[in-house]
Parts: structure tokens; C-alpha cells; sequence
């Protein structure tokens, strides 16, 4: 046994702490440990510490008056690396000589290692982290000048025991309502595993009283003893702890839309409130985190109001029931789980990206490799599940034979329609689950310009003579295709959607006399040149103005990515 081990042991024992059945090891690893000299039965108290030589905040706030502005954390943080500072003089020595020299939690990372975690979310938590509590030092320092000598890396040292061995305060006090933490010498020596039973029993009054810990499973002699530190995902592991494990069952993947480029993003982030959309943190409304059992359904309302048109935006301009935003209408579903597709493959992308030399390296970076393995396994199942809701959406959208009473198809505009749908949804739901056949691809519940010129062989051989390159000139082309198929009547198999939409509601659309006249322009520049060139595919009574506003609407408002399709119901 090392000379400091036996004087921490010495000093909790004279100080009225009790334990007998463990010893403290280190592991392979350097990790220390507690085994079990001798079995220890279900429900036998394992150890216990008198409230006397816990660190609290109260200790660190009375030996350094004056930082009342301060954070508990901080305070301790200061207060631990003064302690340690003085060495021999501090009480708490014995305690402070048997902690870990290095505790390398994720904000003791250097630069090398943080090339283990390079396009993780936990890469910008951490350098954001470390900033922040660097800037709390620099003024800490400022606020307490006699304490002027210590150095950042001894704060950060401190910072570190509090952030992996601390307990909640509410331990010692129950009636204390506050984010106060405290240190228990001897109970913080178990390392944690999950699911173990183990109870934390408080003992008599916040002055004279103890903490026992309590074991729930027997365990035999030369076991490892377990605490158990909660449901903590990888991240935060990683990060206030300096380790973490495969198969994290809390584990998350943390993703935020990005809305700095959209010209809408006021109004969006406007309905996000109203309609009180709640998100996983309460500074971030936009941040949600993503269980693979567990996408929140306030995440896809999000999403629903990320991708919504302008037509989409300008009917839930005012909604302030969030239960409106459970469906929004086929082209925005069909938008919203492409784009939180879209968000996971870049993520996907991005975390495969990893090129670092793993041969020699050491036991904090195989924990920044497990996380990353970790996240990378769980964007792959979150993907695979939102494939599966798309293609279960596409199989309802085939089965629709009504289409929403008044246009346009949105749930604030056609609440009851909507209402109906999601209780034939849900039994179709139940029923695919079950039989889970027949696959629907987008294309057979769309309109793609493909389908539109194989329909219409004349009017592809006339456009592609007129049009050097369709792709390039493919909206306009769109829009032309369309109003020829909506000519056909009866015989299109659109023929509802084109009716239903064939008096635009201009009260749903703000007049926008710059985008008419642009279309006039452009109506000018095609007609009648094309006319003339082939009266039959372009006759004027189908090829009108007003044909072309009522195309370019069904772009604006029916189409997703870039109007290659149009979504009809
Ligand atoms: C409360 S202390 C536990 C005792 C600590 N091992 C010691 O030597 O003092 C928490 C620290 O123990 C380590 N630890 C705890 N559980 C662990 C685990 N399951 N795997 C790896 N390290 C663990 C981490 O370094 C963590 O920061």
C-alpha cells in the first residue's frame, strides 16, 4: 500500500468514517478501483462517511468570501487547487494526495487528441466549454487576487475532480433547492457501471449525519464493487468524466437544423414559439437530441415548420396549437424527412471522415474512438428508421383516393380532413407494420418531368428542339408540361389535383407584382414564338398567361426539391 493510501485511510477512519470489506487497487489500465476483500450481501452497508469530511460548497464559499457571484463549480474548483497548493497545511490532504494526478476529461483534451473527436458534436461542446470556464477563471483570478498563483492547468485540474467525483448536495440536505455539488472522500473511489444497485442512504442531519452507500446485488469475494453514476450518454461522459462505453443504451445524437441561410428563418423561428414547439434544451430551440428509440414528435414538428413554403408559412403564420403541426401536408412530410435525411447523411459523412494514426494511442483517445464508433452506429439506425417512416408515408400518399376538401392540402386549412386521415393512418400503420410489403417509391406518388414527357411524346420531341438543354431550363419546362397535361382533362391521372387547383385562392399567396411581371417577361419571351413554331403542341387557348401563373404556383407551393417533383394531394 502506498504512504498516501494509508494516511487518506488513517484520516477518514480517525475523522468517523467506517468501511471493511474493500481495498483499493489500480487496474491494467491505471485506473484505481475497489474490489471486495470478502463477499458482501445484498443490502449490507458498504461504507460510510461522516457529512464532516465532505467538501462543500459552504467550506469553499467560507474560506473565500467575496466570490458570491461566482458559481458553486467555480468557487470549489478555486478553493480545491488553493487546498492542494498548500499541500500539507490543507485538511483535506490526504484526500487531495490520493486523487489522480491526470484526470482527463474532455476539457484536459490537447490539441492531438482533439483530433480524435474532429467532426463531432462533442469537438465544439468541449473547445466552447473550455473557453467559457477559462474566461470564469480569468475573472475568478481577478475577484480573488491573494489566490493569484494559481495556475490554469491547477484549476483545470480541479474543475476535472468536481466534474468526475462530485455528488449532488441534495444528499447531505433535501430541502436545499439549488445546483450546489459536493465532494464525499472514500464513497467517490467506486468507478461507475450501469444498471448496478446500489443506494445512496443519508443518515441523520445536514451538520451531524453520514452518507452510507448500500449494495443491492451480493457480491463475492475479488469483484470489482460498482457505483452507479445515472443514465449518462457518451458525451457527457466523455466530457465531465474522461471515459465512456459501447453500447450506450442512453446514448444520443444531437441535431440542430441549420436556418442561417433561409431567407424565412424570422417566421419560422416565430411559429417555433407560438405554437410552443419544445426542444431538448431550453437556450437552444433548435436543438434536439435523437434516441434510437426515440425521435421526440416535437422534433419532426420542427421540422415540419423548417421546410415549410411560403404557401405552408403564410397559413401557419399565427398557429399557436402545436397540435396542428402532427401533419402539415403531403409535400411538406415528404420534405420534412428528406431534410432530417439530408442532416444525418452530412453528419454521417462528416464523423466517417476520420484519418488519425490509431496504433499508439492512449486509454482517453480509445474512449474518444468508442464515442465516435458510438454515434456513428447510432446516426446509421436513426437513418434506417427515418427511410422506413418515408417509405411507410409514400404507401399511405398511394392509398389516397380523396383529396383534402379545400385546397390548399394544409392540416390548419383542412383540420377535421386531417383529423379523419390520421385515424385511417394509424390503422394503416398497425397493418403495415404486420405485413410490410410492397415497396412505393416517390416517383409513383409524384409528378417528375419524366413522367410528363413519356405521357406526352409530341410535346417532348417539341420542347426538346426547342430547348438546347431541358435539365438546365427544367422549371420552365416543368411548368410548360404541366399546363399540357392538365389540358388532357379526365384522361390525365390528375385530373382532381389540377381542378381542385385550378382557381388559385390568390387570398392564400401575398401578390407579388415584381414575380408577375417577371412570368410576363417570360410568358413573352416563349409565346408566341412557340406557338408558331408548333401550333399543335402550343396552341394559345391551352398556352395563356394565366395557364403559366397557375404553373408557376404549383411549383411555389406543390414542389420539393427544386420542382423536380410535384407533390399532387
Ligand atoms: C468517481 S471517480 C472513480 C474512482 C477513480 N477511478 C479513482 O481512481 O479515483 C470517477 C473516475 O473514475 C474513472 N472511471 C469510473 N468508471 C469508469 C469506467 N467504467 N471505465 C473507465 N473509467 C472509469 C474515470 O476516470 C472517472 O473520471
Amino acid at each position: 500500500m502506498s504512504a498516501h493510501l494509508d494516511q487518506f485511510i488513517s484520516w477518514v477512519k480517525e475523522n468517523g468514517a467506517t468501511y471493511e470489506k474493500f481495498d483499493f487497487k489500480t487496474d491494467s489500465e491505471g485506473i484505481g478501483c475497489v474490489y471486495a476483500t470478502t463477499k458482501v450481501g445484498a443490502g449490507e452497508s458498504l461504507a460510510t462517511l461522516p457529512f464532516r469530511l465532505a467538501i462543500t460548497e459552504k467550506v469553499a464559499r467560507n474560506a473565500l468570501p467575496n466570490l458570491d457571484q461566482h458559481s458553486c463549480r467555480n468557487v470549489m474548483s478555486l478553493f480545491l487547487a488553493q487546498q492542494k497548493k498548500i499541500g500539507n497545511e490543507s485538511f483535506y490532504a490526504p484526500y487531495l494526495n490520493i486523487l489522480p494526478e491526470k484526470i482527463m476529461t474532455g476539457l484536459c483534451f490537447d490539441k492531438n487528441d482533439m483530433r480524435f473527436l474532429e467532426n463531432t458534436t462533442l469537438y465544439n461542446s468541449i473547445e466552447e466549454r473550455r473557453q467559457n470556464v477559462y474566461n470564469e477563471f480569468q475573472q475568478l483570478i481577478k475577484d480573488s487576487p491573494e489566490n493569484k498563483n494559481i495556475t490554469w492547468d491547477e484549476f483545470l485540474w480541479a474543475y476535472s475532480v468536481l466534474s468526475s467525483r462530485s455528488f449532488p448536495y441534495s444528499l447531505i440536505d433535501p430541502s436545499y433547492d439549488g445546483p450546489s455539488e459536493v465532494l464525499f472522500p472514500l464513497l467517490d473511489a467506486l468507478n461507475h457501471k450501469p444498471h448496478t444497485h446500489i443506494t445512496w442512504m443519508r443518515n441523520g442531519d445536514p451538520e451531524t449525519g453520514s452518507l452510507s452507500f448500500v449494495i443491492g446485488n451480493e457480491i463475492e469475494a475479488g469483484e470489482q464493487i460498482f457505483n452507479n453514476y445515472g443514465p449518462k450518454v457518451c458525451d457527457l461522459l466523455l466530457l465531465g468524466y474522461g471515459f465512456c462505453f459501447e453500447n450506450n443504451e442512453y446514448d444520443h445524437v444531437a441535431l440542430k437544423p441549420n436556418i442561417s441561410m433561409d431567407p424565412n428563418a424570422q417566421a419560422k423561428l416565430q411559429i417555433v414559439q407560438q405554437a410552443n414547439v419544445v426542444s431538448s434544451s431550453k437556450e437552444e430551440p433548435l436543438l434536439n437530441y435523437i434516441h434510437q428509440d426515440n425521435i421526440p414528435s416535437s422534433f419532426y414538428k420542427l421540422m415540419r415548420i423548417m421546410v415549410m413554403n411560403e404557401l405552408e408559412l403564410s397559413c401557419y403564420l399565427n398557429c399557436t396549437d402545436s397540435s396542428l403541426l402532427d401533419f402539415v401536408g403531403y409535400r411538406n412530410e415528404i420534405a420534412m424527412l428528406n431534410t432530417i435525411n439530408a442532416l444525418l447523411q452530412a453528419r454521417l459523412m462528416a464523423i466517417r471522415k476520420f484519418s488519425v494514426d490509431i496504433t499508439h494511442i492512449t486509454s482517453w483517445q480509445k474512449y474518444a474512438i468508442l464515442y465516435r464508433q458510438g454515434q456513428e452506429k447510432l446516426l446509421t439506425i436513426i437513418v434506417a428508421r427515418i427511410e422506413q417512416e418515408k417509405s411507410n408515408m409514400l404507401r399511405r400518399m398511394s392509398t389516397v383516393t380523396e383529396l383534402p376538401p379545400v385546397a390548399p392540402f394544409l392540416s390548419i386549412i383542412n383540420p377535421e380532413y386531417f383529423a379523419q386521415q390520421k385515424q385511417l393512418w394509424d390503422i394503416k400503420k398497425t397493418q403495415e407494420e404486420k405485413s410490410n410489403s410492397g415497396v412505393v417509391t416517390l416517383d409513383s406518388v409524384v409528378i417528375t418531368l419524366n413522367q410528363l414527357l413519356q405521357r406526352n411524346p409530341r410535346f417532348k420531341k417539341a420542347t426538346e428542339q426547342l430547348f438546347e438543354d431541358i435539365e438546365e431550363e427544367q422549371d420552365i419546362v416543368m411548368m410548360l408540361a404541366l399546363i399540357e397535361e392538365r389540358s388532357k382533362g379526365r384522361e390525365s391521372k390528375w385530373n382532381a389535383f389540377f381542378e381542385r387547383t385550378r382557381d388559385i385562392n390568390k387570398n392564400q399567396v401575398p401578390s407579388n407584382e415584381e414575380a408577375v411581371e417577371e412570368l410576363q417577361d417570360l410568358y413573352d419571351s416563349l409565346f408566341p414564338a412557340f406557338t408558331e413554331a408548333f401550333p399543335d403542341t402550343f396552341s394559345a387557348e391551352i398556352y395563356s398567361f394565366e395557364a403559366l401563373l397557375w404553373a408557376e404556383y404549383i411549383l411555389n407551393n406543390y414542389s420539393l426539391n427544386n420542382s423536380i417533383f410535384i407533390v399532387p394531394i
